[in-house]
């Protein structure tokens, strides 16, 4: 899990302009995560014709899930932010927003593993305006005595004025900054690698600096709302790959899976791109291919992780390859649990004072509460900055997280669970070292009609779905506008509705009505204010009744969290 904070650009998603011809330039995107799926339908909605090349059977690249028996698996739990907008604005455009729980208002509750008591960081209900909303959820965060509270508010208000972009601040690590700024072992263990191992997927000692002062000043300064977390309640590969695939579709877009690019290369005034289809032969069985197993575009979007677009940067590209290659990776981990009793009765619960980092409740999303058996819970325990544990045998894992489970819950000594297994993903993230800023290429290279996209390019944001989706938009942007077509500027998703003033209603510490939003219409712009179902357990992505929109229902027939809808920090 790792999530993302800012809203530096409002992103949003345009209709496509009627009347184009197949004269329309040609995007081809390489790639098909949130990144290049982001690209592919900003460059579609813009009338460009757009062929997508993805080397997996599926669309959505690190966010994806596998079938095991008759439940949906999600390969690592994911998490989002209100204020990763651009993402939003992607599941807006995607019509999915509805199969996602988005808090209103930020609540965390958090165990305490060597007191076995419960705490939370929880954003209070008086709308105050941030950066002061931050003071009641720390002074009643009691895992730290109340001086060490006081002392991290002064220190998030410290972090939050750093300049990210600064190389004094890229080389340092959170770590060393922490301890230089009267932050203990105790408030870094329960406070600040709460925040910050789950969205920069290293540890404080080894985190940058400069990310770790994005995620506390646009994640918790900047809106008093922006914090407030989301995850999805169906699988991601539902979510996000089936979805895109849908809607590019249907807006025109050729979409290709299962077909892997071996080169790109210059030809003339755009590209050629070698592809092979199947993992075999060469890509005349690629629709739009030559007989050489080329695919001919005016520009490329590479939208793939750094040691393959390392191999794929064609010559005279900037950066070069061996930089990509210099940042690194780092492996996140899911201990997957089915117990035959519900051992934890929340959506999700973080721990403090142990191995286990966060366990979300799984139970609707993957079907188990359909499959059965009654009553059975299926925890996702998800372990970020897991270089511990990535190459330890399943077995030794099994033991070491069950007998951990058994600990700190009564219901999981009494039951033990069912089935156990796990999913490691050794490439989750780039490392977001000190100097990791300096290796993050932005999304030109120098090259007319070529540009890089992936969470890993230079968008300021950790390595998340925001960053994804935010550098994916920006490729877009780079090529087309040189190439005489208007980028659709996206519009953000409608819960926060802009001012006149283009300003989200939180960065002028104004708070949403409760109860109310504005919903926006298939093409963008707020359309009418609703009134949410306060029961609906999805918080603010609560489907409005009546609502034309809502096509995909959440599954039914299962229990529905009674989540307090939001934690606020
Ligand atoms: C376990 C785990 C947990 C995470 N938790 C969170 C979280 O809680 N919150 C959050 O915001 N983010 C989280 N992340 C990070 C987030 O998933 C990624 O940042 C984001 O999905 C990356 O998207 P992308 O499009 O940049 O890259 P990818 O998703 O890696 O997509 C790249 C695509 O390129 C394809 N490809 C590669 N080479 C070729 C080729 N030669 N030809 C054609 N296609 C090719 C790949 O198959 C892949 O589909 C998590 C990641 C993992 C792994």
């Amino acid at each position: 899990m790792t999530t993302g904070a800012g809203a530096d650009v409002a992103p949003a998603w345009g209709t496509r302009p009627a009347g184009r011809t197949d004269e329309r330039p040609h995007l081809a995107v390489v790639g098909g995560g949130l990144a290049g799926m982001a690209a592919a339908l900003l460059a579609v909605d813009s009338g460009a014709r757009v062929t997508l090349l993805e080397a997996r059977p599926r669309l959505g690249g690190a966010t994806t899930s596998f079938r095991r028996g008759q439940l949906w698996i999600d390969t690592g739990q994911h998490v989002f932010m209100r204020c990763c907008t651009a993402y939003r604005g992607l599941l807006q455009r995607l019509g999915v927003e509805h199969l996602t729980t988005l808090q209103s208002r930020l609540d965390v509750p958090v165990l305490l593993g060597d007191s076995l008591t419960r705490t939370r960081l929880r954003r209070t209900r008086v709308p105050l305006p941030a950066p002061l909303h931050l003071a009641p959820a720390l002074l009643g965060y009691q895992a730290l005595p109340i001086a060490e509270r006081l002392r991290a508010g002064l220190a998030a208000f410290q972090l939050g004025r750093l300049d990210q972009r600064s190389p004094a601040v890229d080389e340092q690590s959170f770590g060393t900054w922490l301890s230089t700024h009267g932050q203990g072992p105790a408030a870094t263990k329960a406070l600040w690698e709460l925040l910050t191992v789950a969205t920069l997927n290293v540890p404080a000692a080894d985190a940058s600096l400069g990310l770790a002062a994005k995620v506390v000043r646009t994640g918790l300064l900047e809106g008093a709302a922006a914090g407030d977390l989301g995850w999805a309640e169906v699988p991601l590969s539902r979510l996000h790959g089936d979805a895109a695939m849908e809607t590019l579709t249907a807006a025109g877009a050729d979409v290709r899976t299962g077909v892997k690019v071996r080169s790109i290369t210059a030809a003339g005034s755009g590209w050629e791109l070698a592809v092979t289809a199947g993992g075999t032969g060469r890509g005349a069985a690629v629709p739009g291919t030559d007989d050489r197993g080329v695919l001919r575009a005016d520009a490329v979007v590479l939208a793939v992780p750094p040691p393959a677009a390392a191999s794929l940067l064609p010559a005279g590209a900037e950066p070069e390859a061996a930089r990509l290659r210099e940042l690194g990776d780092s492996p996140i981990i899911n201990v997957h649990m089915i117990y035959p009793r519900p051992v934890i009765d929340g959506p999700f619960l973080a721990v403090v004072d142990s191995p286990i980092q966060w366990i979300f409740d799984r139970t609707v999303s993957s079907g188990l509460a359909a499959a059965g058996p009654p009553g059975a819970q299926y925890l996702a325990l998800s372990q970020s900055a897991a270089e511990p544990w990535v190459d330890r045998p399943a077995n030794e894992l099994r033991t070491l997280f069950v007998e951990e489970m058994a600990r700190l819950f009564p219901a999981a000594r009494a039951a033990g669970p069912l089935e156990v297994f796990v999913t490691r993903e050794r490439t989750a993230t780039f490392r977001q070292v000190p100097g990791s800023l300096a290796l993050r290429p932005g999304a030109s290279t120098g090259l007319t009609g070529f540009a890089l996209a992936g969470t890993w390019t230079d968008t300021g944001w950790p390595a998340t779905m925001e960053s994804a989706v935010r550098s994916g938009l920006t490729a877009v942007r780079e090529n087309l506008a040189g190439m005489g077509v208007d980028v659709n500027e996206p519009r953000g998703p409608g819960p926060q509705a802009r001012r006149t003033d283009g300003r989200l209603p939180e960065q002028v510490g104004e708070s949403v009505p409760v109860g109310t939003e504005s919903v926006s219409a298939p093409g963008g712009g707020a359309t009418a204010a609703q009134v949410r179902d306060p029961q609906d357990p999805r918080g603010d992505n609560a489907v409005p009744a009546g609502s034309a929109a809502v096509v995909r229902p959440l599954p039914s027939g299962q229990p529905r969290h009674t989540s307090t809808g939001g934690f606020p920090v």
